[in-house]
């Protein structure tokens, strides 16, 4: 792992990795990738222009966000399918991480909830529940994903969910969203949301003066985000429309970042532009592919193949029929 010292060289070691499916499930963009491309390159297109003799022999990056104390600006985004690069699905433990595989089994540190709105609204506000009383401290609403986006890879691959992750249907992530999730989401949800619970709601995928509403709902926080450039190609990069959006909240709200950002003077951009505090989502997902380099490789009859680890890596063992496939078998509890 020594010669890995940038994320690109996580990146391609991921790539080595991970089943190629898999790979290219977390690495696609929609349509022509033009703004996944543009998300890295707008931090390129900004300059920082340093002052100098300022005493930087102690450095303290620590903040506050919505009440909680954070040792620095940067935190993990909600990223589903975790656990095709790691069991766990949460290696390493990140300071704030809001995606994991069950709600309540959430690692330490600052747990941000990431909501999708359902079109069963029960099951939305159970969620929400189960989240307050796990001890949850905001709910990120995305509001970017009415449809998934096309991502070609995706297509070409015939992606599907693996067996031990499935949501119990044999499709698609591009069809179980079009079953669950509500397109006829709009700004009357976002009360229904904030009238329902106590929490600090932030809304994740504004890109426009759509912040000015936002506010005028009471959102708590705006997350500057195309979705990784995984929704609509042909957005805007993030960075080239955050201070659009700061001008338009108007220091009403907390506003933060994510798409593109790969090391920490990307970090210093956004923060100089606006941002509170930025989350890195790919990033995250390299390193826990990362970790379970030492994994055997096995072929799935899917034609995927998915990383197996040589003995059960939950903590208690999981029971589930991947780590059944450690013990040599296949579908009878570990
Ligand atoms: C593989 C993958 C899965 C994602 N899943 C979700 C999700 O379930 N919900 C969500 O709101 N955003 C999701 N996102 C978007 C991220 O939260 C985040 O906006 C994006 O990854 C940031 O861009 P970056 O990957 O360039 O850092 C996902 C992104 C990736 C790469
Ligand atoms: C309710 C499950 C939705 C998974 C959506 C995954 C996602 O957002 C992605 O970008 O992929």
């Amino acid at each position: 792992m020594s010669q890995c010292v940038c994320v690109s060289d996580f990146e391609e070691r991921a790539r080595k990795v991970l089943p190629k499916a898999v790979y290219d499930y977390y690495r696609s963009g929609a349509d022509e990738q033009r703004t996944l491309h543009d998300n890295v390159e707008a931090f390129s297109r900004w300059c920082l222009v340093p002052r100098v003799l300022r005493d930087v022999s102690s450095v303290d990056m620590s903040l506050s966000v919505l009440g909680q104390k954070l040792s620095m600006p940067v935190c993990v985004a909600s990223t589903a399918m975790q656990r095709m690069a790691h069991p766990t699905g949460r290696w390493p433990q990140p300071e704030v991480q809001y995606v994991h595989y069950t709600i309540e089994g959430g690692p330490g540190g600052v747990l941000w909830m990431q909501l999708y709105i359902y079109k069963d609204r029960e099951l939305s506000l159970s969620l929400v529940r189960r989240a307050e009383q796990a001890g949850y401290q905001a709910i990120f609403l995305t509001v970017d994903t009415p449809y998934l986006g096309r991502r070609w890879d995706d297509v070409r691959n015939r992606f599907k969910l693996p067996s031990h992750l499935s949501y119990g249907e044999d499709s698609g992530l591009s069809v179980y969203v079009s079953k669950a999730i509500d397109p006829s989401l709009s700004w009357e949800d976002v009360l229904w949301l904030k009238a329902h619970t106590q929490l600090p709601v932030i809304l994740k995928g504004i890109l426009t003066e759509d912040a000015r509403q936002a506010v005028d709902c009471g959102v708590d926080g705006i997350l500057v985000s195309n979705h990784g450039a995984r929704q609509l190609d042909g957005v805007p990069a993030t960075l080239d429309v955050l201070s659009e959006v700061v001008q338009a909240v108007a220091g009403r709200c907390d506003v933060y970042l994510d798409g593109g950002v790969r090391k920490g003077t990307d970090v210093l951009k956004a923060l100089a532009l606006g941002a509170k505090a930025v989350f890195i989502g790919r990033p995250v997902l390299w390193g826990l592919a990362c970790q379970g380099h030492d994994w055997t490789i096995l072929d799935e009859p899917s034609g995927l193949i998915y990383p197996q680890p040589s003995r059960c890596p939950y903590e208690p063992p999981c029971r589930n029929r991947m780590a059944c496939r450690v013990n040599g078998v296949r579908g009878e509890a570990c």
